[in-house]
């Protein structure tokens, strides 16, 4: 399903948005331009045209210059607030407003500007005039940008907060662990020293059987803080059945001992790449996973067979239970949960039940037949494993866990143990990484991303791996489709004939032929990754990757591995499905092109850099007003807080003059504008070409509008989808049709409309562009719009447990 997890609609009817409105409720001012503007589109509606605000506002010169006085009329008002239209529609450009940015900037282009290839079509969008407006104008402007450039010094030495610690005192061995499993990970992994929080866990939990609540920031080496335990003791049961009768040993038919439930099928997979590693100093232990995606037999077959390690996803291991006779856990004595609270969110607190309620029920009817292994505890350990400890942990908490002790290993603690910030906050960024936010305009949000990944790939070495989050699936295919095109206008690299006379081809080579026929169809997910044209500097490749819910599990599988293994410069397109958990060697940056749901989505999505001590970089791409005020998120996710060291700030100017003008100086000082207008041009005509390409974008833009809506109750007031501009929106979609126009099939439509049949307005439709006055309790269209953002919501939600359900995307996050 391209849809992306989500049910609704946001499609606004040709009609307009206020459709005969009452004007009931609100101030007299709300009434009177509701009024107004109702007028407007009824005469619009009814064929008498448009209202010519240059005559009818005196204020207004032919230049579309406004001198609006002191003593404004509502009018005057809302032509003031809202930025002005300048959008050539079809015939000929007429400026009927002076535009908000400096005229310096001012660079308006026309039709004449947009050169065709021959024969090319560049059709209209059915049912609606093209609109090419210029990329520069009538942007909305930054409320936060400094008067002065505040310079940060980026390469200032900052302590990592998840490092391995540096004492020579602190050996895998003073935690109590075996010197046979200690050599086995200095030498074979190549773990010299714990990480805080693995200290901390394998001293208590190697001592004692009490349950724990392991919490700690991203990369800071959870994974190994609860298995090293569990290795080790299995270790020490198979020596105590040795020292019994020689020949006796834990063996796969020993029986099931320890299960690990992670939330996605992907998480799974790695705990047991870890778990193989670390088994390979205990050969005679076996592990293994039940997580779907594969044929139920071949899972059978495997728990027939034995296991004594067992990872999986809470739906199939309810599943195995019910149905599979050969799995017996009776003998399971350790049960950890890892990522609890993505477990809570994914709705698996009944699986688990399920899950423990069996445990409990099996381990009792074996203690009656007195038939247990000899030295194996007989009490189960269950160990809970967060980054966070929200309100749900702790509900996970209370029906899996007894008596279980918080294990913590955070660096702003003080001696005490006790931690100046709440409990929820103690989840903060990697002290080491480095954070920036770019304040990009919606028309720019393209371009500034191709210019950000063109610099950041420019020179090799520099930055290698870069992971880009995108809030759903059908705009990751967009992107991906666009990074990987060959676009009209874009230098060409030339051909290198050593990699031409190679006898076997490259897998980016391949990939690239493969993408050739997804080019005519790129709705087809059957290509996840290709050279990337657009980011392929003269000098060398770069591969763009793809990742989200809607690809079949196999391919999800190789894509990531692939990308994991990849060491040329390399770029993935992911939605959350690749924030939680995953471990993917040497990322160098993190782009959340859309910022995440929710503040711990973000700090999960940017912890996908900076483990383990190592140094790593994270950006997010913020929009000018409301949005901007996310910044105080960011900065209360850092250790050194408000004073926000580490936070740099760019804005899209910046950007595209970094990533577009590579060769020096140039004279013109704004010719990054013209080559920022020729790539926006290249992507608009590369989508006109074809139909398929066309709808892609149009599912695209629909879907990233209806995601966002979805962000949590607490941050929509930076998130807030009244003050989404759609029309200016569209642009960054290659979208040259109003919003209003634009029908994709498969879509639902209505949905944007209240319960009493008027659509929803939303800022920048192409039918009214004021936004609303600002008071949600007295206007009825802010909560015509708030009860459909709670709809879509619900939807998402809704979508998901129905998804898992029939074993779709199940086990795995919304993408
Ligand atoms: N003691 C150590 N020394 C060096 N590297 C380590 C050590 N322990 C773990 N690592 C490495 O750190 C990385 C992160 O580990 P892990 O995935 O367990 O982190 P995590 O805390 O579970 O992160 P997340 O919360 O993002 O899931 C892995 O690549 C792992 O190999």
């Amino acid at each position: 399903m391209a849809d992306d997890g989500m049910l609704l609609n946001f499609s606004i009817p040709d009609a307009g948005i206020l459709n005969k409105p009452k004007f009931k409720g609100g101030t007299w001012r709300d009434r009177l331009t509701a009024k107004k503007a109702a007028e407007h589109w009824h005469n619009k509606a009814t064929g008498q045209g448009p209202v010519d605000k240059t005559s009818t506002n005196p204020n207004r010169t032919e230049l579309g210059q406004r001198n609006v006085p002191a003593s404004k009329s509502v009018e005057q008002e809302e032509a003031a607030e809202r930025p002005a239209k300048r959008a050539r529609v079809g015939g000929a450009f007429k400026p009927t407003a002076k535009p908000s940015t400096d005229a310096a900037n001012f660079r308006p282009h026309t039709d004449s500007n947009i050169t065709k290839k021959p024969g090319q079509r560049s059709e209209a969008p059915k049912g609606g005039k093209q609109i090419v407006s210029s990329l520069f104008s009538y942007n909305p402007t930054s409320t936060t940008k400094p008067s002065t450039k505040i310079v940060f010094d980026d390469d200032a030495p900052v302590e990592p907060s998840n490092a391995p610690l540096s004492s020579e005192l602190d050996t895998f061995t003073s935690l109590g662990l075996s010197p046979a499993l200690a050599t086995h990970l200095l030498n074979k992994m190549e773990l010299k020293a714990p990480t805080a929080i693995q200290k901390a866990a394998i001293i208590q939990l190697v001592k004692d059987n009490s349950d724990a609540f392991i919490q700690a920031e991203t990369g800071s080496g959870k994974t190994l803080a609860y298995l090293l335990p569990i290795v080790q003791k299995l270790m020490d049961l198979s020596a105590n059945m040795k020292k019994r009768k020689a020949e006796e040993m834990v063996q796969r038919a020993s029986g099931l001992f320890a299960i690990v439930l992670a939330p996605t099928r992907e998480l799974s997979k790695q705990i047991e790449l870890v778990l193989e590693n670390l088994l390979r100093s205990a050969h005679w232990l076996v592990a293994g996973t039940v997580i779907g995606g594969e044929k139920k037999k071949s899972e059978k077959a495997r728990l027939r067979k034995g296991l004594n390690i067992l990872v999986a996803t809470p739906g199939r291991l309810v599943d195995h239970l019910e149905h599979t006779e050969a799995l017996d856990v009776s003998n399971v004595r350790w049960l950890v949960l890892d990522e609890g609270d993505r477990l809570v969110e994914l709705g698996f607190e009944q699986d688990i039940q399920k899950i423990l309620g069996n445990l409990n029920l099996r381990m009792r009817a074996k203690k009656d037949d007195n038939a247990s292994i000899p030295g194996l505890p007989a009490k189960r350990q269950t160990i809970l494993c967060s980054a966070t400890m929200k309100m749900d942990v702790e509900r996970l908490g209370q029906i899996s866990l007894k008596d279980a002790i918080h294990i913590r290993a955070d660096p702003t603690e003080n001696d005490d143990g006790t931690n100046e910030k709440a409990d929820d906050q103690v989840f903060l960024a990697p002290a080491q990484l480095k954070q920036s936010y770019a304040v990009v305009a919606p028309k720019l949000r393209l371009v500034s991303l191709m210019s950000f990944l063109k610099r950041s790939f420019f020179r090799k070495g520099a930055i290698m791996k870069v992971i880009v989050f995108i809030s759903c699936a059908d705009s990751v295919d967009f992107h991906f489709d666009i990074l990987t095109s060959e676009l009209e206008g874009f230098e060409k690299k030339d051909a290198d004939p050593h990699q031409e006379s190679k006898g076997s081809e490259e897998p980016a080579q391949k990939a690239t032929k493969a993408m050739a026929a997804l080019q005519s169809d790129p709705t087809k997910l059957t290509v996840t990754y290709a050279k990337s044209h657009v980011l392929s500097p003269k000098t060398h490749d770069v591969t763009a990757y793809r990742l989200h819910g809607s690809l079949q599990q196999s391919l999800r599988t190789s894509t990531l591995a692939h990308f994991a293994k990849n060491n040329e410069p390399s770029v993935l397109l992911a939605t959350d499905v690749a924030s939680r958990g995953l471990d993917l060697p040497n990322v160098d940056l993190v782009i959340e092109f859309d910022p995440a749901f929710a503040r711990e989505d973000h700090l999960h999505r940017i912890g996908r850099t900076a483990r383990a001590g190592r140094d790593g970089r994270a950006c997010i791409f913020l929009m000018p007003g409301c949005e901007e005020g996310y910044v105080e998120i960011l900065k209360s996710d850092r250790r050194d807080g408000e004073t926000g060291v580490h936070i740099g700030r760019q804005d899209a100017d910046e950007i595209l003059k970094k990533g577009l003008i590579t060769s020096g100086v140039t004279k013109d000082k704004n010719a990054y504008m013209d080559k920022a207008t020729d790539i926006q041009l290249a992507v608009e005509r590369w989508a006109l070409a074809s139909p398929a390409r066309l709808e892609s974008a149009r599912r695209a833009y629909q879907s990233h509008v209806r995601a966002y809506a979805t962000h949590v109750a607490a941050e929509r007031c930076y998130f807030d989808i009244k003050e989404l501009h759609l029309g200016h929106l569209a642009k960054a979609f290659a979208l040259r049709e109003r919003p209003s126009g634009m029908k994709v099939p498969g879509l639902r439509t209505g949905a944007g409309r209240n319960t009493k049949g008027a659509p929803a307005k939303i800022k920048g439709s192409g039918d009214n562009k004021k936004p609303s006055s600002g008071n949600a309790a007295t206007d009825p269209d802010s909560n015509a719009v708030e009860e459909e953002a709670a709809k879509m919501r619900k939807a998402v939600r809704a979508r998901e447990k129905f998804m898992r359900h029939a074993g779709m995307a199940d086990e795995f996050n919304l993408g």
